[in-house]
């Protein structure tokens, strides 16, 4: 039987740390967010969004021409890149501290193109968030992990059973402890209880509520994760504490709203960290 420890309010202060004064946005780190097809443009502004509003030190965005406008209406912070000159994208991917890519990339060839180069640029000590479509073609394609970067997939049921083959009534704690120590990934396998699967450890959300059930809330957590990884050292602890605080900030606007929109989880971050950071 494999243990499945919870996910309590602890990881926050464990991870949440005050910002040293001698600090820049470079301390913060650099994180790149790739996606967003013409019709999937929401999905990358709302990860965008969820980086810089979980302090993320500098954030670019390479996506779709078409989405430009609308990211920079909801984000100045976030700097563009179209993602049909590669020249341009290529040294803002080599040195990045984090990649995420996949929200509303799209499975059409070119966005497996761009997948397949991403996957080739990525080297030891950059750390790799492959959400959504990334996923999608990961599967139908076979395309292997890449082997140096640290990897974090953060799959629903649905994406999971494509990675990994395990049908979603079958995706018991045993089987996916498997399938994520055979890729040597930190796997988050995202429910109405969202489990984390890291290093032959088990975690399991305490949090959630229905409330949560819109488009774009994959795509908040995945900019979240990111966000946290690019600032905080330990990446298992990152991530624990990035679904943790996802679904808090949650749990808590649905005391007092029917439904929770993506990008109010983001707008409450800032809130959210101040309160719950490291004395
Ligand atoms: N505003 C935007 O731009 C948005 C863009 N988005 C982007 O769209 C891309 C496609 O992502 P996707 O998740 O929407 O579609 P897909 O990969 O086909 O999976 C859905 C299939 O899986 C099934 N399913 C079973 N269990 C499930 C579970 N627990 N959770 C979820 N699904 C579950 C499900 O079952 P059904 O609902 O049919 O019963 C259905 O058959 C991706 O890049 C994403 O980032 C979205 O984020 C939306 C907002
Ligand atoms: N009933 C629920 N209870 C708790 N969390 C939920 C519930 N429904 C969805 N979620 C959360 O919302 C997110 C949905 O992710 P995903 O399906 O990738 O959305 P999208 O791709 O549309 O952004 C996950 O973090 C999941 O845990
Ligand atoms: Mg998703």
């Amino acid at each position: 039987m494999v243990n499945v420890k919870k996910i309590t309010n602890q990881i926050l202060t464990d991870v949440i740390r005050k910002r040293p004064a001698n600090s820049f946005k470079g301390t913060y780190g650099k994180i790149v967010l790739i996606g967003g097809s013409q019709n999937f443009g929401g999905a990358i502004i709302m990860a965008s969004l969820a980086a810089v509003y979980s302090g993320a030190g500098l954030v670019t965005t390479i996506t779709d021409p078409s989405n430009q406008t609308p990211l920079h209406d909801w984000l100045p912070e976030a700097m563009f890149v179209d993602w049909n000159q590669f020249e341009q994208a290529e040294p803002i991917i080599k040195s990045a501290d984090v990649v995420v890519i996949g929200p509303g990339l799209g499975t059409d060839p070119s966005a497996l193109t761009l997948l397949t180069k991403v996957f080739h640029l990525v080297e030891s000590g950059q750390k790799l968030v492959i959400d959504g479509s990334a996923l999608t073609l990961l599967a139908s394609n076979n395309l292997p992990l890449p082997k140096d970067s640290v990897n974090i997939l953060t799959p629903h049921q649905m994406e999971w059973q494509r990675v990994s083959g395990i049908r979603i009534a079958d995706q018991t704690p045993e089987k996916n402890q498997a399938a994520a120590n055979q890729r040597h990934a930190i796997v988050v396998i995202k429910s109405h209880r969202t489990q984390v699967y890291a290093d032959n450890h088990v975690y399991e959300n305490t949090g959630g509520t229905p409330a949560q059930a819109t488009g774009g809330m994959g795509d908040t957590l995945a900019g979240m994760v990111g966000g946290f990884v690019a600032q905080f050292k330990d990446p298992q602890k990152a991530v624990l504490a990035a679904v943790y605080s996802h679904s808090a900030i949650a749990d808590k606007l649905a005391e007092k709203q029917y439904v929770v929109l993506p990008h109010q989880i983001s707008e409450a971050l800032p809130k959210f960290m101040y309160k719950h950071q490291a004395k």
